[in-house]
């Protein structure tokens, strides 16, 4: 595929600490693939190693089949906001943006074009060191979307952002995919990529741990309890724990693993055991990413 991101074998180490450990994806146009691993995971250094900002210690990745450097016209094929807060603070946006434009033969039509894209028309002529966060992620995306790219790589972009904003670049990272764009975006959020994204990428540690559809990842890896109530609730345990579940008990409900909801049904039916609730219950998403990533957590999720 023309504009895919393809890492193979991909590994950075910094010393002895092996940042990237011999990673293996590829990351499909059409759709939002989530980036997702504990802060240190390893996220930014690949997508710096992605940009050609970082060479790698072993292995290749790749842009629509070429490697950063050799690209014809980088800014017109991958574009990327990786910190948001590295622009020169004294220049307005319009000047910002200009400058990047300049450098890649992009016209100032576009850089007007780019800044109404992401809202900031009307603060165009105000110093990027005054922006808020949200206005300097705006700005930053500006700039990924200058060249107007065919692959997109978004570092942590909610980060910081108010429910508007956060809400803003969920519709834009979609509307970049649908457009038939790649789009990688990270985060150490579980919750947020199961918003935003429909493939996800899990990093912990530098090694990959998944590279799998948001809904397979669930049924994969999520787990299932199933809250019962009953007015016989001794009587039901005793039936269920016959059967192989494992029981957590409250004082009027049971939380069950290990049977599935219709099974608890089948067995109360069998018994006489009249339900007063029978509720499925799938494991929260961040539940899933801690356990799974649970051995490749460095600093710890949220540090
Ligand atoms: N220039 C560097 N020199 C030494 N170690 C580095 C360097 N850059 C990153 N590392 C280390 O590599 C590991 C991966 O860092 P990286 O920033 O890629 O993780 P991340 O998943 O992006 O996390 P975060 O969201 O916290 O940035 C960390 O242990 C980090 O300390």
């Amino acid at each position: 595929m023309s504009n895919t991101i393809e890492a193979r074998g991909l590994t950075k180490r910094y010393g002895d600490k092996l940042a990237v450990d011999d990673l293996d994806f590829t990351v499909e146009p059409g759709r939002v693939t989530g980036f997702l691993g504990p802060n240190g995971a390893g996220k930014s250094t690949t997508m710096r190693l992605v940009l050609g900002l970082d060479a790698p210690t072993a292995g290749t990745v790749t842009v629509g089949g070429r490697r950063y450097r050799d690209l014809e016209r980088p800014l017109h094929t991958v574009g990327a906001l990786l910190d948001a807060r590295a622009c020169h603070p004294g220049r307005t946006a319009a000047s910002h943006l200009l400058a990047i434009a300049q450098t890649a033969g992009v016209g100032r039509a576009r850089v007007d074009e780019v800044l109404g894209l992401v809202g900031l028309e009307s603060v165009a002529g105000k110093r990027a060191g005054t922006f808020s966060l949200g206005m300097s992620q705006r700005l930053g995306i500006a700039a990924a979307l200058l060249g107007d790219p065919s692959v997109l790589m978004f570092d942590e972009p909610v980060n910081g952002l108010d429910p508007e904003g956060i809400r803003w670049i969920r519709t834009l990272m979609r509307d970049l995919a649908e457009e038939g764009r790649t789009v990688l975006v990270s985060s150490h959020l579980m919750s947020e990529m199961a918003l935003t994204a429909q493939h996800l990428l899990v990093i912990g540690r530098g090694r990959l741990i998944a590279d799998t559809g948001i809904e397979d990842f669930l049924r994969e890896y999520g787990t299932e309890s199933v809250l019962v109530r009953a007015d016989e609730l001794d009587r039901l345990a005793r039936v269920l724990r016959r059967a192989g579940a494992e029981l957590a008990s409250e004082t009027d409900a049971l939380h069950v693993h290990g049977v599935t909801a219709t099974e608890i049904g089948k067995l109360a039916a069998g018994e006489g055991i009249a339900l007063s609730e029978l509720t499925p219950h799938r494991g929260s998403l961040e539940d899933v990413f801690m356990a799974l990533t649970n051995d490749a957590v460095e600093y710890g999720v949220g540090a």
